[in-house]
């Protein structure tokens, strides 16, 4: 609620740090990090302490071991001192709409604290919560250090940060179609902006139903909130955008009445993460990958998100929804697009989008009669995962009895490109699958002719994404002893040679948004390809005959029809 408040400790007034280097600038600093390699044992990977003694492989997490890491303190390691530099954003005001929600206990509200705690978040800022819920500022303090002590994903705190971040929390609530929460934001933007160095910088998070996305971006706009004459303002806006291609059409015409497109970041937590980055770090800043990388060399391309998990009692987004809309549209084509797009001029936002959108463009559309030779789809039955029984997808609280919902898709993507033309890009996911894993895999063409004894095996060149973070390429190699006989063997580079935790995708997409750095959040035209491609997938599957569901076992690698969409001469890699 609004009235009298306590200065926040930790934002004084200070006058607008102008940035020291532009994002993109920025970037290239941060990309021009070596990574390490671990490779078999013909090179040790470099230990923990040997990264840090030559000040690479540092990460904001690794850094929380430096001592005195007090926001607004002097920073003991020199590595850490120039990401603080060249990252801290000008003092701003962060609004979360759905304050009260999961995705803000669990990951939001952890990543702003835990940015806020390493001393990146500039000289000022502060955090206006806003919800439905009467609370006051003392009432939402609470819910927020409660949050913050309940997720695993909170950094440890500092002694007395909790009690300092406390004090950068505010609150209001209202009505999101109405007029006077929009007031109240107002006000709230102007306390801060003497300690703001007189700007009134915002950025805007929709954390809420996407029900909820026009009617707050009409608000914000209709109390010109969306202007941004006296401080930059963004919409930082989560998934899903939209149901279907015109659905994202028309909240992207909604919100362009208030908001330019620089000013819109539409959340892709897939890109957030380290080692999605780490794909683009590879391709790009290594010589030896680029002139493998197309159909001369190529057989094809596994995409894999797998998860372990159920539906975790969230069947009223899941039924509408289905594995097309929560996980191919957006992260499964984002992964796809940053493996087969063309190298981008410069490590920027639109330099990087323009190749997405180049090659999104270029994948075969997939209209409703091609789906059934193209893409597959499933729902899991009951099984035993871990040793314990778990239901199907229709017995979990609040599915239809018959639901035709899917849990599982595979696809073949063909990209009609120079580079790709006839290489397949198979990409799957779906839930209670075996395990948890997501996985890029290159998987190379056999020699051309064979002069030992046995097959020969296709190399393999994967970038793990999550778990086990790293990459690795397999090949083969003669084992020890009088004949020639070839093994498959693995040189494995992992993430963890680095010694450091990985930071959450959330802190920083975050992080960036507040840079004004775009580069790693999806831009309209690659939603609206990206819908477009899946658009016939779900017309067929929603307008068609009700499936034969439930058609895999829970704890199984989904469907029997996925092994013959990838096969004869393919398997998909079992992880
Ligand atoms: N949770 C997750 O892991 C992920 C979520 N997302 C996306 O993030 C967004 C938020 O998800 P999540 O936090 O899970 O959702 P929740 O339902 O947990 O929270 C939504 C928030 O919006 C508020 N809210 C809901 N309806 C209204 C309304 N009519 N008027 C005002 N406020 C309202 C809720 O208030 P109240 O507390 O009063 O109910 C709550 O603060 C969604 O777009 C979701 O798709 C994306 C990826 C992962
Ligand atoms: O966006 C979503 O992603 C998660 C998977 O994310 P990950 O980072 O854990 O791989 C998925 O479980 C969820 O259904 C979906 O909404």
């Amino acid at each position: 609620m609004t009235g009298t408040r306590k200065k926040a400790a930790g934002t004084k007034a200070a006058p607008a740090a102008p940035r020291a280097t532009s994002p993109q600038a920025t970037r290239q600093a941060v990309t021009k990090k070596r990574a390490s390699e671990k490779v078999g044992v013909a090179q040790p990977a470099p230990t923990a302490a040997t990264l840090a003694a030559s000040g690479e492989g540092t990460t904001r997490k690794s850094r929380k071991r430096v001592p005195a890491a007090v926001p607004g303190g002097e920073a003991h390691n020199p590595f850490r001192t120039h990401m603080r530099r060249s990252r801290a954003p000008e003092p701003a005001t962060l609004v979360i709409f759905g304050a009260t929600g999961d995705l803000a206990r669990r990951k939001l509200l952890p990543a702003v604290f835990g940015l806020w705690q390493d001393g990146l978040l500039g000289s000022a800022f502060n955090i206006v919560g806003i919800g439905r819920q009467d609370m006051n500022d003392e009432q939402f303090k609470d819910f927020v250090i409660q949050a913050l002590e309940g997720s695993k994903e909170t950094d440890t705190p500092q002694p007395g940060n909790l009690e300092k971040f406390r004090e950068l929390l505010y609150y209001e609530f209202g009505d999101f179609s109405g007029d006077e929460v929009y007031a109240l934001i107002d006000k709230e933007l102007a306390r801060a902006q003497d300690d703001h160095g007189g700007r009134k910088n915002a950025l805007f998070y929709l954390s809420t139903p996407p029900s909820l996305f026009e009617p707050i971006s009409n608000g914000l706009g209709r109390l010109g909130l969306a202007d941004e004459s006296e401080g930059w303002r963004r919409l930082v806006i989560e998934k899903p955008f939209g149901r279907d291609l015109d659905s994202a059409r028309e909240l992207n015409d909604a919100i362009h009445k208030s908001w330019d497109e620089s000013q819109v970041y539409r959340i892709d937590h897939y890109l957030g993460k380290e080692t999605v980055q780490n794909l683009m770090a590879i391709r790009f800043g290594n010589a030896i990958f680029e002139p493998l990388w197309n159909r001369g060399y190529v057989d094809h391309v596994q995409i894999t998100a797998s998860e372990d998990l159920g539906l975790e009692g969230r069947a009223g987004y899941y039924e509408e929804a289905g594995v097309v809309r929560d996980m191919l549209q957006n992260h499964l084509m984002q992964l796809f697009a940053l493996t087969a797009m063309e190298a981008p001029a410069a490590f920027d936002a639109e330099a990087i989008r323009d190749e997405k959108v180049k090659v999104l463009r270029a994948v075969r559309e997939i209209p409703r009669g091609r789906v059934k030779s193209v893409a597959v789809r499933g729902q899991y039955g009951p099984g035993t995962m871990d040793g314990a029984k778990v239901p199907g997808y229709r017995q979990e609280p609040n599915v239809r009895p018959a639901s035709p919902t899917p849990t599982y898709v595979a696809v073949k993507l063909e990209v009609d490109n120079w580079r790709w033309q006839g290489v397949p890009f198979f990409l799957r996911t779906g839930k209670r699958l075996p395990k948890k894993v997501t996985e890029i895999a290159v998987v190379f063409k056999r020699p051309p002719l064979g002069i030992f004894p046995g097959g020969l095996e296709r190399n393999v060149l994967a970038f793990r994404i999550q778990p086990d973070e790293g990459v690795s390429l397999k090949f083969s190699s003669k084992t020890p002893g009088q004949e020639m006989v070839l093994r498959e063997v693995v040189m494995d580079f992992r993430y963890d040679a680095f010694g450091a935790q990985l930071e959450s995708p959330y802190s920083r997409l975050l992080l960036d948004a507040l840079l004004g750095d775009a580069t790693l959040f999806p831009r309209e035209d690659e939603v609206d390809h990206a819908w477009q491609l899946v658009s016939g997938i779900l017309e067929a599957w929603e307008g068609g005959s009700a499936p034969e569901f439930p058609n895999y076992t829970s704890g199984t690698w989904g469907p029997d029809a996925a092994d013959e969409l990838i096969g004869p001469d393919r398997r998909w890699r079992r992880l």
